[in-house]
């Protein structure tokens, strides 16, 4: 089986890379991988090193984002169309038999909406969730667009199904960034300690918060806010760059003026091994959702982006208020019933098997008549 997937950015690649293992092992399937989006830029980490790193080949790479340019929604909007006119030359050359997309992220989408006009199987990743921002609308239009869906939890199943699609081919494989979390070899905390200079004996959250592209013109203000609220409280923290949203440069200003320690973006490695150890995660990322209660830590969910989604009862939702913000991180940090619950907290977002299931549906479904889609009642 010859399959194109694509790499846009860490989200999606913390959730392809154990895939794309089990992938690159099996000779049943013939993977051609396109790295495009903000894992070719500098000041998010150039992410394509990591890939390159974990030995994948990268069979082509297609620009997508203007460099050096302030990151708005009109901006997110013209590489997008960029990305959907060379993914289609793409699955023109490669013609695959079917295409691995996910998430909510916009190379995927335009990939998506591609190979269903090209009649290309679409297989993707995790749909079915509700969040905020303009990824709400990104995960369920793909969703409509593609043929197989691997959502990460029942709940999210179901709500595919509601939309439509047909139980046969909605598998709840769980989320496979758990997967990573599973897999990534122990790196000893005083290594961790030298690199970050930090000291995990004391309390040290991880701060993830990127824009909420509806409220783009707000972002200056909500991560003053947060940035406020850390430096008042006086605990260690360390910075992961946002992603390049609308709204985000003005994010990566404040938050390079602020005097904490940042990083554009770490490899999985030094990731799942600083969150292995910090105390709680802070911000908006879907990290803090899916994957903090699988470290049994707390999550401070800021604001909107997360909006109604299922969550483990680690997660403390906040305002973009101060003193709620505050509330939360103390609440988080000292508090100890709050600590305690969130070691035994389960994670409805799987155990880390989900690789090996999107696998076994993949060498086993029938593409036959697929891609003509039937409304399911
Ligand atoms: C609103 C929202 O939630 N949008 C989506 C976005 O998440 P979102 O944009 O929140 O994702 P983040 O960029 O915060 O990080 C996600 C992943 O990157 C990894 N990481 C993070 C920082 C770092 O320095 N190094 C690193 O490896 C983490 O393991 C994590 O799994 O993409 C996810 C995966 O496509 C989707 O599930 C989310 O729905």
């Amino acid at each position: 089986m010859k399959i194109l997937t694509l790499v846009e950015r860490r989200a999606d690649y913390s959730r392809m890379r154990p895939i794309l293992k089990e992938l690159y092992i099996d000779p049943f399937f013939d993977v051609h991988l396109v790295v495009t989006g903000i894992c070719l830029l500098d000041i998010h980490g150039s992410d394509i090193d990591y890939i390159k790193e974990d030995g994948f080949k990268i069979n082509a790479q297609l620009e997508m984002f203007e460099p050096n340019t302030r990151n708005t929604n009109a901006s997110m909007v013209k590489a997008l169309s960029k990305i959907m006119s060379s993914m289609t030359d793409e699955l023109e050359k490669i013609k695959p038999d079917l295409v691995l997309t996910g998430f909510d992220i916009g190379a995927n989408l335009a990939t998506t909406i591609a190979a269903a006009h090209m009649n290309i199987p679409v297989a993707h990743i995790q749909g079915g969730e509700v969040t905020g921002s303009i990824d709400e609308s990104i995960r369920h239009a793909m969703s409509k667009f593609a043929h197989i869906h691997f959502p990460a939890t029942e709940d999210a199943r179901q709500r595919l199904i509601r939309l439509g699609e047909n139980p046969d081919y909605v598998f709840n494989v769980g989320c496979p960034s758990i997967d990573t979390i599973v897999q990534t070899p122990l790196i000893d905390k005083s290594i961790l300690e030298k690199k970050f200079n930090i000291d995990f004996s004391k309390p040290t959250i991880l701060l993830i918060q990127h824009p909420v592209t509806t409220e783009s013109s707000e972002s200056k203000r909500q991560i003053l806010n947060t940035i406020e609220v850390i430096k008042d409280l006086g605990v260690q923290a360390l910075v992961a760059l946002p992603n390049n949203d609308a709204g985000s440069s003005d994010i990566i200003d404040e938050i390079k003026n602020s005097g904490l320690s940042w990083y554009p973006s770490l490899s999985t490695e030094e990731f799942i091994n600083v969150y292995r150890n910090i105390w709680a995660i802070v911000g908006n990322s879907s990290s803090g959702i899916h994957e903090s209660s699988t470290f049994g830590i707390p999550a401070v969910n800021i604001g909107t982006r997360q909006q109604d989604r299922e969550r483990a009862d680690n997660v403390i939702d906040v305002s973009y208020d101060k003193a709620d913000i505050k509330a939360g991180i103390e609440k988080a940090l000292f508090d100890a019933d709050t600590r305690e619950k969130a070691k035994h907290t389960h994670n409805p977002y799987g155990e880390g098997e989900s690789a090996k299931e999107i696998v076994k549906v993949l060498k086993t479904v029938s593409l036959e008549g697929i891609v003509q889609k039937r409304f399911y009642e």
